[in-house]
């Protein structure tokens, strides 16, 4: 019955309930797990266990989709969806996300770099980060953040047969269609455009302008497509539309394979198909992204000696090269395997985006379940909760690296701690799988990193319903770990204790206490003012950061690692 309790007790209750437990109530019967073979049996059982459709049904606004549908229709739209998330796409996010994080780099450090900036908005950067990256690297629209061109958030539309007069900008479009986004799917738009708050007829504004926007895209990526252009280095959508547009496709047409009935078997999107996958690739990259990054950030300027650690790797990969010269083909492999991809390993750990991943037992039949060596039966139609924060702070499964240095706890699973990745030994004696690699298979180099046991690490879900976004993400947040921590060190701001010239005049013991006083208000804040939504992110409460160029720092030298 405590609200939050997911975030606030971890895995306790699972240690003193059992890894697997059923709340019943007059409500539903809800099932928590935190067990990784009852969560493998869970996730590549689709059928027995599908996703809550209810949860996803109104998701379905701009078009059927790879998220919402199950059974063979979800097969469909995934079989056509996945190879447009391929390594051509993921070298696309490499380059927006250094392009979109120069942007941001310049906001947070000023134009001369110089740093010092004090940031409270980290999420909301974030966010525009995020949102920019996937539309770039999802739609082929690159965007600039305000104030670095004239032309940062034009209004325009973005076909040149649309004689629509926009009245937001792409990015206000995608942004206050995210914000707005319950209101927008439970009520329908005309209900919105003629209510009597201007909060209702705002989203209905964003809703229609982001639908415009995505029409007028769609016309140009399919006559782009009929024409043949725009073959290499694709965005998302524009792969979608070539499917179903480009000349491969209408060559293919009498090819295609037949079903058992002698159906012809579909093999590309309808144009609502396209645009509701459109959707919902924005809705379930963008916050997930931003909010890792923003926790990312916090816990770097609370865990000093790993954040000195990954700069050293980031020192050994990058040597001298400046950020154009980077290249994905030529760096991934070396930031899969170094503390960078440690650190984004860790912080989706502790704190992953999705805490409670949904699924239920079908509503056809109960459905039985091997539980610890025993047969269990599970009622149908009970809610399931794949819980991933618990998961994976269960003993059983992760190595410690000794007692916290934050709870009481005797060990430090509830702490970020990256260097664990680096543990060779087994846990408990039980063989580990060899696949965090961030291509999913473990190339010889992969074997430098921990390698979690099958089912024990879910931040993008796990089975055939995983995340499709996977290699997008971690491509994102590995380049912009990269890109921060090349030249700038973060910090956490002290602002609200002491100004500049205090800090200044402070001596090494004045100041070591001021950060650890910092430190403690910051771990309070993100435990105390995390909140659940459709993924955990800090809500009233900011824990201010700044960047510093590194050999400039204020604090982070004058602690002994
Ligand atoms: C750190 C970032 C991310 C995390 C932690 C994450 C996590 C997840 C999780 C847990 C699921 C399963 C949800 C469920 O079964 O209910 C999922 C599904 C999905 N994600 Fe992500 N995601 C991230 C980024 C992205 C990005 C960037 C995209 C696209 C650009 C994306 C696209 C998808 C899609 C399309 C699905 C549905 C797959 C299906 O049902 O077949 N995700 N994600």
């Amino acid at each position: 019955m405590v609200p939050e309790w997911s975030w606030r007790y971890g895995f306790e209750p699972f240690a003193e309930y059992g890894d697997v437990f059923m709340t019943v109530s007059p409500v539903n019967c809800h099932i928590y797990i935190a067990d990784r073979e009852v969560i493998t049996q869970i996730t590549t059982r689709r059928d027995d266990f599908p996703k809550p459709a209810w949860m996803y049904r109104t998701v379905n606004m701009f078009g059927r989709n790879v998220v919402t549908t199950e059974g063979s229709e979800w097969k469909f739209h995934r079989k056509v969806t996945s190879p447009s998330f391929g390594e051509k796409n993921n070298a696309l996010v490499f380059g927006e996300t250094i392009r979109q994080g120069k942007m941001m780099l310049t906001k947070w450090t000023g134009e001369d770099g110089n740093g010092g900036i004090t940031i409270t908005d980290v999420l909301e950067d974030t966010m525009r980060l995020s949102l920019h990256v996937i539309s770039g690297a999802g739609f082929g629209v690159s965007l600039q953040w305000p104030g670095m061109t004239e032309d940062g958030d034009l209004i325009r539309p973005l076909s040149n047969e649309s004689t629509h007069r926009h009245t937001l900008s792409f990015k206000d479009a995608l942004a206050g269609l995210l914000h707005n986004l319950l209101v927008v799917l439970v009520f329908p738009r005309w209900f919105l455009a003629n209510a009597p708050f201007q909060w209702a007829r705002k989203a209905a504004e964003a809703s229609l302008e982001y639908q415009t926007y995505m029409n007028e895209l769609f016309v140009e990526k399919r006559n782009e497509a009929i024409a043949g252009e725009k073959a290499d280095g694709m965005d998302i959508m524009g792969a979608l539309v070539k499917n179903s547009y480009g000349p491969e496709t209408r060559l293919e047409e009498k090819k295609k394979p037949t079903t058992n009935n002698g159906d012809v078997e579909r093999q590309a999107l309808t144009d609502s198909e396209i645009l509701g996958n459109a959707f919902v690739f924005l809705l379930a990259g963008h916050e997930t992204s931003a909010g890792s990054l923003h926790y990312v950030l916090i816990l770097l300027a609370l865990h000093l000696d790993s954040q000195r650690r990954m700069q050293q790797d980031i020192d050994r990969i990058f040597g001298d090269r400046p950020v154009e010269e980077w290249d994905y083909n030529k760096d991934i492999t070396a930031m899969q395997t170094s503390m960078i991809a440690a650190v984004m390993h860790e912080e989706l750990r502790v704190v992953p985006p999705v805490i409670n991943i949904p699924k239920q037992v079908s509503d056809e039949s109960d459905q039985i379940v091997m539980y610890q060596g025993k047969q269990t039966i599970w009622p149908k139609g009970a809610v399931i909760s794949l819980s991933a924060l618990a998961l994976q702070r269960n003993p059983k499964y992760w190595p410690s690296t000794g007692p916290s240095k934050v709870t009481e706890e005797n060990n430090d699973l509830a702490d970020f701690v990256p260097e664990r990745w680096f543990v060779k030994n087994n846990v408990n004696g039980m063989q580990q799988r060899e696949d965090v690699g961030i291509d999913g298979s473990a190339g010889k180099d992969a074997s430098r990193l921990f390698h979690p046991m099958k089912g024990s690490y879910i931040p993008f879900s796990d089975g055939p319903r995983s995340c499709l976004g996977k290699r997008f993400a971690q491509v994102e947040i590995m380049i912009l770990l990269a890109m921060i921590f090349k030249n700038y060190s973060v910090e956490l701001a002290v602002d609200e204790v002491a100004d500049d010239e205090a800090v200044e005049k402070m001596n090494e013991k004045e100041r070591i206490a001021l950060y650890e006083q910092q430190r403690a208000t910051a771990r309070s804040v993100m435990k105390n003012c995390s909140e659940i939504g459709i993924t955990v992110r800090i809500k009233n409460g900011y824990v201010p950061i700044r960047l510093v160029p590194r050999g400039k720092e204020r604090f982070i030298h004058l602690f002994k690692f």
